[in-house]
């Protein structure tokens, strides 16, 4: 496996408050789902991996490049994409305004941004919505105007915090389509709180509890662990219940 992303030792505090805790981590090619509990430290990682957060502590390399070398993190911030939880953006811009300002803030090839900026918006399904203002669209739409920015540079990295909140549920499915084509030649990780997300369209899982990672595995391998458990409608909402029982377990000891 070519490793796309390693995390070694990283650590994240916020004041006193130690968020992510000597976390090592290795990513290849394909969709890596990040699941755990509110506060569990994934918006804090994807940020950290976005480089809009400097680490506290320990190492990163993503995409062969060190992103504490400015030369390198400009390189690699042309090379990811990344969709916040709260996107914020300017309520005037249309849907292509907005996604061809990302695409020159990426410092796209000025001729490839016209192609690239239509493509995105017609892969997230808004090509009948390009010339409305940001400010008239609903919430999943504006959700899916932050993805086609987060994809409009075909990125080698994808992150995607929460991507599939607000979405009705056909536009799910689509997406999830999307996520397995990109995964296919890059690396996604994505964050959701819906685990089904991560049984559809997720070639690995990992948990997060208290900034440490307390499962990594395969969807099928999550699910295993919930047999014979109560909590949860599905085996993978078992298997996730019974990690994270097991880590709440082994903090108390
Ligand atoms: N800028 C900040 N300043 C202070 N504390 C922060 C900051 N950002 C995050 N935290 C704290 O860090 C911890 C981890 O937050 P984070 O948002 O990374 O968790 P999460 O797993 O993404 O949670 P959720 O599922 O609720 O989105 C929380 O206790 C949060 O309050």
């Amino acid at each position: 496996m070519a490793v796309t992303v390693q995390v070694e030792r990283l650590c994240q505090r916020f004041g006193r408050t130690t968020v992510i805790e000597d976390l090592d981590l290795e990513i290849g090619m394909g969709v890596f789902g990040l699941l755990g509990p509110n506060g569990a430290g994934k918006t804090t990682l994807l940020r950290t991996l976005a480089t809009v957060i400097a680490p506290a502590g320990g190492r990163l390399r993503l995409l062969g490049l060190d992103p504490s070398e400015p030369e390198q993190r400009r390189e690699l911030r042309r090379r990811l994409g990344y969709l916040p939880q709260a996107m914020g953006y300017y309520p005037n811009f249309t849907v292509f305004e907005f996604v061809e300002y990302i695409a020159l803030l990426k410092e796209m090839p000025a001729r490839d941004i016209r192609r690239a900026v239509a493509h995105a918006i017609e892969r997230v399904g808004l090509g009948d919505r390009a010339k409305a203002k940001l400010k008239t669209l609903s919430g999943g739409q504006l959700r899916r105007v932050g993805i086609a920015q987060a994809i409009v540079n075909d990125p080698e990295l994808l992150l995607l915090d929460e991507p599939t909140a607000g979405l009705d549920p056909e536009q799910r499915v689509e997406f999830r389509a999307l996520l397995r084509e990109i995964g296919a030649r890059g690396t996604v990780i994505v964050s959701t709180h819906l685990v089904e997300d991560v049984g559809a369209a997720c070639t690995e899982v990992g948990l997060l509890h208290r900034g440490r990672l307390v499962f990594r595995g395969t969807p099928e391998q999550l699910a295993a662990l919930g047999e014979g458990t109560g909590a949860g409608d599905t085996p993978l909402e078992r298997g996730y219940s019974a990690v994270l029982a097991g880590a709440r377990a082994g903090a108390r000891a």
